[in-house]
Parts: C-alpha cells; structure tokens; sequence
C-alpha cells in the first residue's frame, strides 16, 4: 500500500490495480481518514487469507485428477488445440470456448471443496428446516462434501466425470444447493469468480504447456487421492508428476508484468 501511495503521489495518477481502488475510496465528507487505510488494509488481508490457499488447493486437486485420468487430459489437450493452437499462450478471453476446461474446474470443486464445511454460520432466530428444530445462537456448519457425494443427489457421485456438466448446467456460485463450493446467500465467497477464473488460469496455461505424467514408477491409478481433513482440506499426499513440454520454445519465456 506504501509503495502505491508513494507512486500515486509521484505520478499523480493511478494504475487499475485493486490497491489503488480501495486507495481512492472517500468518506461522506469526501476525505480520506486513517479508518479508510485500515479498511483498505483489512479487505486485502481478507482476500489473501480466505483466496490464497482455496485456489492453490483446488489447483491442486484438480491437477491431481487429471493425472489419474489420462482420458481427461487428452481432451483437455485436444481442446486446447483447437481453441489456442501452438502459437500463443492462453489468454483470458479464451475461457468462454474451453467449455471442457470449464466442466474439469465444475468437476473438481464438486468432489473436493476447499472447504468441505464452508465457514461456521450462527442462526440468529429460531428456525425449523426440513423438520429439524434450529434453536437461535446454534453454530451451523453445512456439509457440501457430503452432499457432493450423495447417490442421492448425484449419479456414480465418487467418479471424476466432466462430462455431467456438459450434459447439465449446474450453477456453483450458490443458486443450486446440490453445488456449494463457495456457500450460497448474504454471506456467499465474495472472490468466487475470481476464484473460478483463477483455478480455470491455472489449469489452462499448466495443461496447455505440459504433458502431465506420475512420477516414474506410479500408475496413474496409484494417486494417493485421501484428504487431510480440516477447516480447509489438503492433499494428504502432495501431489507429484512429471512435466512434458508440448509448446514451441520460445513461448516457456517469462514476460515480466508491468506494475
Ligand atoms: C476456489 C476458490 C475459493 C473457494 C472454493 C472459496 C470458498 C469459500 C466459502 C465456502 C466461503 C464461505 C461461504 C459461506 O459460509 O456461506 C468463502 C468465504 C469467503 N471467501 Fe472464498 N473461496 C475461494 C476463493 C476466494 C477468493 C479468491 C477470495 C478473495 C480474493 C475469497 C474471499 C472470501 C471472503 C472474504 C469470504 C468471507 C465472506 C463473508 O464471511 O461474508 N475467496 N469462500
């Protein structure tokens, strides 16, 4: 935040970065106070506590099932092929035309939401749901891994399978309740676009650029996919691989962002 005040004031004008956003918010009275720096300060230690980990892991997950199954990536490749072709890397406009992309993300936050539980809810009345009593003041946590995973709601719900999204439409930002990766109503995820554009960035450009295998010795089939459970649940096994370079040269150059 220094750094971008100090720039501000050099240059007098601003950049589109979010940190310069929260800078230029004003007060009624149309002034800045110290509560405004703090704001600004808080909101963006927010976004890195809860969109830090929950991206990397969902990352993670996902590439995880897709090395075990090699079907998958194949068409992910195949896809990316035909969409962005050899010549350049993924940008974001891309993502609308990689629909199968979009359906592995779907896919992967269905069987291992970051946080399997959401964040802890108190009623702030009493309430019946479905005949059950809930007494005003009681934590609430809901279940989305097991709802997730319910025969009940979904068919063969254990099996990694893209391809139910592309067959249904299923809303993940809270309108439908067999999906809550990111919770629903007043306090649904702020970032989960953010989020979903960030995992999808992710996976795109690390499929697009490598041909992902285990480790030398493993079977795909071998992937140790058991969870280390928790407010926010990791891998209990990282997950290892090996990468293949599958682009021309030149396009492995890391271009430096501009600030
Ligand atoms: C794949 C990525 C993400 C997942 C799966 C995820 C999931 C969630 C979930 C389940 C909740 C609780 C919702 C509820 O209890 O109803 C939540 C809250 C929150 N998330 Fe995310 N999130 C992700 C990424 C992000 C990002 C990128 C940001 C911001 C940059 C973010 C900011 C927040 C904040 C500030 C809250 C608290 C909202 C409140 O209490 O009102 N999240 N997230």
């Amino acid at each position: 935040m220094e750094e971008h005040t100090e720039a501000r004031k050099k240059s007098g004008d601003t950049k589109q970065h979010f940190v310069d956003a929260l800078l230029t918010l004003k007060g009624n009275g149309g002034h800045r106070t110290i509560d405004h720096v703090i704001e600004a300060f808080e909101t963006l230690q927010d976004m890195i506590t809860a969109g830090m980990d929950t991206t990397a892991i969902s990352s993670e997950w996902a590439m995880a099932e897709i090395i075990k199954h090699p079907r998958v990536q194949q068409k992910l490749h195949e896809e990316m092929d035909r969409v962005i072709g050899f010549e350049r890397v993924m940008i974001e406009s891309d993502f609308s035309s990689l629909h199968y992309l979009q359906c592995v993300v779907k896919e992967s936050l269905r069987l291992h939401p970051p946080t399997p539980l959401m964040l802890p809810h108190r009623s702030n009345a009493n309430v019946k749901i479905s005949g059950y009593d809930v007494p005003k003041g009681s934590n609430v946590h809901v279940n989305v891994w097991a709802v997730a995973r319910d025969p009940a709601v979904w068919k063969d719900p254990l099996e990694f399978r893209p391809e139910r999204f592309m067959e249904e439409d299923v809303d993940m930002k809270g309108h439908d309740f067999r999906l809550l990766p990111f919770g629903a109503g007043r306090r649904v995820c702020p970032g989960a676009q953010l989020g979903i554009n960030l995992v999808t960035s992710m996976l795109g450009h690390l499929l697009h650029h490598f041909q992902w295998s285990p480790p030398e010795g493993v079977k795909p089939e071998e992937i140790d996919m058991s969870e280390n459970p928790g407010l926010v649940t990791y891998m209990r096994t990282p997950v290892m691989a090996t990468a293949t370079p599958r682009l021309p040269s030149h396009l492995y150059k890391r271009v430096a962002a501009e600030m």
